[in-house]
């Protein structure tokens, strides 16, 4: 579904630029030059957000922002300049925020803005705090900006959401609650989930000088003393996601192959580890199947790299169809890998026949250049051994598959 942004912009130049940072964004986008423009289009659409100019030919004091904001459009305003009194109307509104058109950083910042709130319908937030007033206070901010929330009422029941819910990854907390203190909780937090995936911003209403040192030494991100102000709230909120976003981003670039986007050679090495730890502990065999594409070479001799680059990524392609639960792996060049998490030894081996019957016979119509091609496997599995044998003996068989005359599955 594509998501659908109101500009209410009566310069057509500012208005066009918006708009092409909203297309940019993955937004379809519709320009009103007036308030009179904007409620017409209001009352066809569905609107995801809005972005409000202060200052409209019907509308020179910020009338347009009530309209968005009561119409429960999340409203981003666009001001020439924020004086005392143009802040204290837009203070007085539950805008998502204000931007300043001074210069082109404002049109960056937009566009940060337009990304993070469709970004942010995925984000959990485990409201922590044992003031009901606070606590709904809090929750209303993160329900503006489109936050997925949930909410505890002590350190106790925290701990007890975040086990049901593990993919929460931000925990804004009080301290001072019965049971467990914030603090505590914080402890505890980074004691079962890394940095990596969980952010705590601490928050309170002491005077403590001290206090916000003892929630960032027990493993808070960040540090808020009530009363805040929202829109510190949000630009320390947004900055702490944003993070955990990129540290996301490097961890999948870490871990995928560039080409044919399958989990790389260190993501397998990684999981495969753990899989057969469980697999020990269980009793189960480890079944792993080395593929390797026949005669790569010759393809790329008589098409061109590039057409050898195709041949991959369509076989990737094809193992994410054929193994879509399996452990995948390119493991480099035209090597592949499946470690399989089903039991049945007899399972897999068919699968994997059907599997290389599949690109004998499909592979033609696989890419633009129409090249067949085949490929050979080596099956085995064994009683706990380490990842390097299981893989040794997998690529022996592999070998035995090319000598034997290639396009042919050896268990
Ligand atoms: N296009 C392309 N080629 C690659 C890539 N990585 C490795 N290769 C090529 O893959 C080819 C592998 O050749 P060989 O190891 O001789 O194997 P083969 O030609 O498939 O022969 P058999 O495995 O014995 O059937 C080499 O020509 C490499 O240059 C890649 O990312 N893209």
């Amino acid at each position: 579904m594509t998501r659908r942004v109101l500009i209410i912009e009566d310069t057509p130049t500012i208005a066009k630029v918006q708009k092409h940072i909203a297309i940019s964004c993955g937004y379809e986008a519709d320009i009103a030059s007036s308030l009179a423009q904007a409620q017409a289009l209001m009352s066809e659409h569905h609107y995801f957000c809005a972005v409000v100019d202060f200052i409209l030919p019907d509308a020179p004091l910020g009338e347009a922002i009530p309209v968005t904001v009561n119409a429960e459009i999340p409203t981003i305003v666009m001001t020439g300049n924020i004086d005392k009194r143009t802040r204290e109307i837009v203070d007085k509104y539950a805008i998502i925020d204000y931007i300043t058109k001074e210069n082109k950083q404002a049109y960056h910042y937009l566009k940060k803005q337009l990304t993070r709130l469709p970004r942010n319908e995925m984000v959990k937030v485990l409201v922590v705090e044992d003031s009901r007033h606070a606590r709904l206070y809090i929750c209303s901010l993160l329900y503006r900006h489109k936050y997925q929330v949930l909410e505890a009422k002590d350190g106790v029941e925290a701990l007890e959401v975040l086990q049901q819910h593990p993919d929460i990854s931000v925990i804004i907390a009080d301290n001072e609650m019965p049971r467990m203190k914030g603090d505590e909780l914080c402890a505890e937090i980074r004691r079962l989930y890394s940095n990596e995936d969980k952010v705590i911003i601490g928050v309170s209403g002491s005077d403590s000088p001290h206090l916000s040192a003892r929630f960032l030494k027990s493993g808070a991100n960040d540090y808020l003393r009530k009363p805040f102000n929202p829109e510190e709230f949000y630009c320390r909120l947004s900055l702490n996601v944003d993070m955990l976003d990129q540290i996301a981003t490097i961890r999948l670039q870490a871990n995928t192959d560039y080409l044919t986007k399958l989990p790389n050679r260190r993501y397998f090495f990684e999981h495969a580890k753990k899989y057969q730890r469980i697999r020990t502990v269980n009793n189960q065999a480890s079944q792993v199947a080395m593929i390797d594409i026949d005669h790569f070479k010759h393809i790329n001799d008589n098409y061109g790299h590039d057409a050898g680059d195709d041949v991959l990524v369509a076989l990737a392609q094809a193992f994410d169809k054929f193994f879509p639960e399996q452990l995948l792996a390119r493991l480099g060049g035209e090597e592949f890998v499946v470690y399989f998490n089903d039991n049945s030894e007899q399972e897999n081996t068919k699968q994997l026949e059907l599997f290389r019957k599949y690109i004998e016979l499909n592979s033609a119509s696989f890419t633009t250049h129409n090249i067949p091609f085949t490929v050979s496997a080596g099956f085995v599995s064994m009683q706990e051994p380490k990842i390097d044998e299981l893989l040794k003996e997998a690529d022996n068989k592999l070998y035995e598959a090319k000598e034997l005359g290639r396009n042919r599955v050896i268990l």
